[in-house]
């Protein structure tokens, strides 16, 4: 998996180092879509495998669907009407249309046995997480399959019942990967510039790190990004100050007494991350600032109360792709700050907003230069 994140971190700094030398030395680059662009290469590698590029069309198109189903929609959310024909559902109704069949042609493609032969050198070096979703579909298929078959040896419509479940089975799962890990990455890498450009003299602590762990110019290898203390630090500085994931929410399964006070069964509870993150006696006066040495003694002595800080969420349903997310990031990171310096536009307008995830509203855009 470090192979393919590099790669993909490779080209983004190939298309940097074109704009820096296209603006004859120096340049103003809007960060977000290049890196949404990254982590959209990183996951459809890690997800797709060897149909990537079929795999970033998907992404492409579920993104567009993020967009519009965070549009406001307020006629529906009064009437209670959400079936409405209106222009954003339609529009939300057609691009769930396209996504479920692009990805069902792509696990058709996976399944058909001439492709897999072909394909099976890529697969011994890299296995792709559509195939273990799909491994896992087909087992419980089978199972599936037996017992239907002892007891219904001729029922036809059962059948087609039990195929559109695992097709939305495979696609449920797909989307979930992408929206649980596609963005958050992306903006979590983009607060992370954004603050290391405020921040010059951490810019500078980060890029002597890289040097002296890695050499001047290398690219790190799995035991480099292990010792990245202080890039490990800003990273959860900066998911302290902005988490995406705005709210963890769990649902209560019985009646229960939280605080004191009851809640019924099947209540959403909704955990609003950044107001923890943003708890004065629990972080002391320097709490809105972006100081990164609280965590030189991990979160234990950053926070007087640990389990205050929550940017992968907590418990059994505590994030997937935690670590997945943490080298993705360091990996950026890392060879950003190989290869330029940045400081921020004096266009950036400081302006996080909630859509879906916490995101800058106005994008980020920066002066970049090369090293
Ligand atoms: C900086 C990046 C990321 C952040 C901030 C983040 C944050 C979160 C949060 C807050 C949750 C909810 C946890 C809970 O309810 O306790 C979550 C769940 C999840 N995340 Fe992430 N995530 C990130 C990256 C990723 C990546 C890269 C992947 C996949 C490759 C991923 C896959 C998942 C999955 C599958 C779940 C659901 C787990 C479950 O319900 O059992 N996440 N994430």
């Amino acid at each position: 998996m470090i192979e393919l994140m590099i790669d993909s971190a490779i080209s983004l700094v190939k298309l940097w180092e074109e704009k820096v030398e296209d603006g004859g030395g120096i340049v103003e680059v809007k960060v977000d879509d290049d890196l949404r662009s990254y982590s959209a290469d990183v996951i459809s590698r890690a997800c797709f495998g060897s149909s990537y590029s079929k795999g970033k069309e998907i992404f492409s198109k579920l993104r567009a669907l993020q967009q519009a189903v965070s549009k406001p929609n307020i006629l529906p959310e009064i009437t209670g009407l959400r079936q409405l024909p209106t222009k954003r559902n339609r529009e939300v109704w057609k691009l769930s249309k396209e996504i479920h069949s692009l990805i069902l042609k792509v696990v058709k493609e996976n399944n058909n046995k001439e492709q897999q032969e072909q394909d099976q050198e890529d697969k011994k070096r890299c296995k792709n997480l559509l195939e273990a979703i799909l491994k896992s579909v087909n087992g419980s298929h089978q199972h599936h399959q037996h017992n239907h078959n002892k007891n219904n040896a001729n029922n036809n419509e059962n059948n087609d019942g039990d195929d559109a479940d695992m097709d939305k089975f495979i696609v449920d799962n797909c989307k979930t990967i992408y929206f649980a890990g596609h963005e958050t990455t992306a903006v979590t890498a983009t607060w992370c510039l954004m603050l290391l450009a405020l921040h010059p003299d951490w810019q500078d602590l980060a890029r002597a790190e890289l040097v002296r762990v890695c050499g001047p110019g290398s690219v790190p290898d799995a035991q480099a990004l292990q010792k990245m203390k202080l890039l490990t630090m800003i990273i959860q500085e900066t998911l302290r100050l902005y988490p995406p994931g705005a709210y963890v929410t769990r649902e209560t399964l019985q009646d229960m007494k939280l605080g004191g006070i009851h809640i019924p069964k099947g209540v959403n509870i909704y955990v609003p991350v950044p107001t923890l993150h943003h708890d004065l006696t629990a972080w002391g006066p320097d709490v809105h600032r972006f100081n990164p040495d609280r965590f030189t003694n991990g979160v234990r002595g950053a926070c007087k109360l640990p389990h205050m800080y929550v940017p992968f969420g907590a418990g059994t349903r505590t994030c997937l792709g935690q670590t997945f997310a943490m080298t993705e990031l360091k990996i950026v990171l890392a060879l950003i700050l190989n290869n330029f310096s940045f400081s921020l536009s004096p266009k950036y307008k400081h302006s996080p907003v909630l859509r879906l995830i916490v995101q800058p509203e106005f994008g980020v855009d920066l002066i970049v230069k090369k090293v």
